[in-house]
């Protein structure tokens, strides 16, 4: 298959070099105008891949099988939608990111859309992406006319195992968001490990609560003790991970919180259902935001919003 992975970071290096080693014809999409991209990766079983491949050639766009998305949530629309033009009209987009709403701000889109969430782990170290651990991806159809793509399923889980096809990925998507709405706020502002987080158990029940109540709203079928037990195992089995959302704000980057408690946010506000905690970690996460924002345009330098 031809393949166009767009967003050539930890995620996308990892499934470049995946897929390219089964044999498929890739490219990367870069923000930067560049025709090429390094892939540099060390696998979990310490192998090592370092590849070049192409970038950015409309050509190869214009003839994909597939669009592989691994940008952050809030890049997804936008760099999507600069190439929705350039693809052709039966081309899947494949959405991989923490977060939910993307699917919402795409819905011009004519093309396909899949969604999916992973729990594989991949991580910058300076030029490397080391893949820290094994996982399983989730999708499914994002759209109507995605319904009958499942075997999309197969051909990237020959490529990057596990990868499971679900004919409604909400279940996994809300899943993965619950965990992100506990796990990544709370790490961010008590700045700790994974593992750490522990210590607030009364923090993490009123979140699952809160969260709970909204995904029962959304149809979805869970409890607050059920979410606690399945991000209590995640706390456990991530225990030395810094969150994306402590390592973004380490470094002063734009984080992923309006897609994931701001997400949760709409939604609970949508449907009358009152999620105090949930909001004041996002108010707070928020404020860290602005106040490096600030600092950085008070300093001269561009902002980090592009
Ligand atoms: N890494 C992981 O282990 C996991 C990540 N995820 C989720 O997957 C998503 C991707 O994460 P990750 O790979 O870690 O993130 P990275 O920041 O490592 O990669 C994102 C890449 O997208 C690039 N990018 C941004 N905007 C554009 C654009 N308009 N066009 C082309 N490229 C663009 C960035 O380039 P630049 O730096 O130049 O802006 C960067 O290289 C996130 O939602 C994350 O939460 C989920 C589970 C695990
Ligand atoms: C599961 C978890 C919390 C692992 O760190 C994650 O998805 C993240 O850091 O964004």
């Amino acid at each position: 298959m031809k393949i166009t992975v767009l967003g050539c970071g930890a995620l996308g290096q990892l499934w470049l070099a995946a897929l390219n080693r089964q044999g498929h014809e890739v490219q990367g999409w870069l923000r930067v105008p560049q025709p090429w991209c390094s892939v540099n990766v060390i696998d979990t079983d310490g192998s090592v891949v370092n590849k070049t491949f192409i970038a950015n050639d409309p050509l190869f766009l214009s003839q994909c099988d597939l669009l592989l998305v691994t940008v952050k949530a809030w890049q997804v629309s936008g760099a999507v939608k600069n190439l929705q033009s350039l693809l052709p009209p039966d081309c899947p987009v494949l959405l991989l990111h923490n977060g939910m709403g993307t699917l919402e701000e795409l819905k011009s889109l004519t093309q396909p859309l899949l969604r999916g969430v992973t729990t594989h782990a991949a991580k910058h170290d300076g030029t490397v992406i080391l893949h820290v651990a094994g996982g399983t991806t989730h999708i499914g159809p994002g759209s109507a006319d995605s319904a009958a793509l499942s075997e999309l399923a197969e051909m990237l889980h020959q490529a990057l195992p596990d990868v499971a096809w679900h004919n409604d990925v909400s279940a996994a998507c809300w899943q993965k968001l619950a965990v992100n709405c506990v796990i990544n706020p709370l790490s961010a502002i008590h700045d700790c490990l994974n593992g750490e987080l522990i210590a607030w158990p009364e923090q993490i029940a009123l979140l699952c609560e809160e969260v709970a109540a909204v995904m029962t709203r959304e149809g979805l079928h869970t409890s607050a003790d059920q979410l606690r037990e399945y991000i209590y195992a995640v706390i456990a089995s991530t225990a030395l991970n810094v969150s994306s959302m402590l390592q973004d704000i380490r470094s002063q980057r734009r984080t992923e919180i309006e897609y994931i408690t701001g997400y949760l946010l709409k939604r609970a506000r949508a449907q009358g259902i009152a999620v105090p905690e949930n909001a004041r970690l996002y108010e707070l996460i928020k404020r860290k935001e602005q106040d490096y924002e600030r600092e950085r345009i008070g300093a001269g330098l561009p902002g980090t919003w592009h």
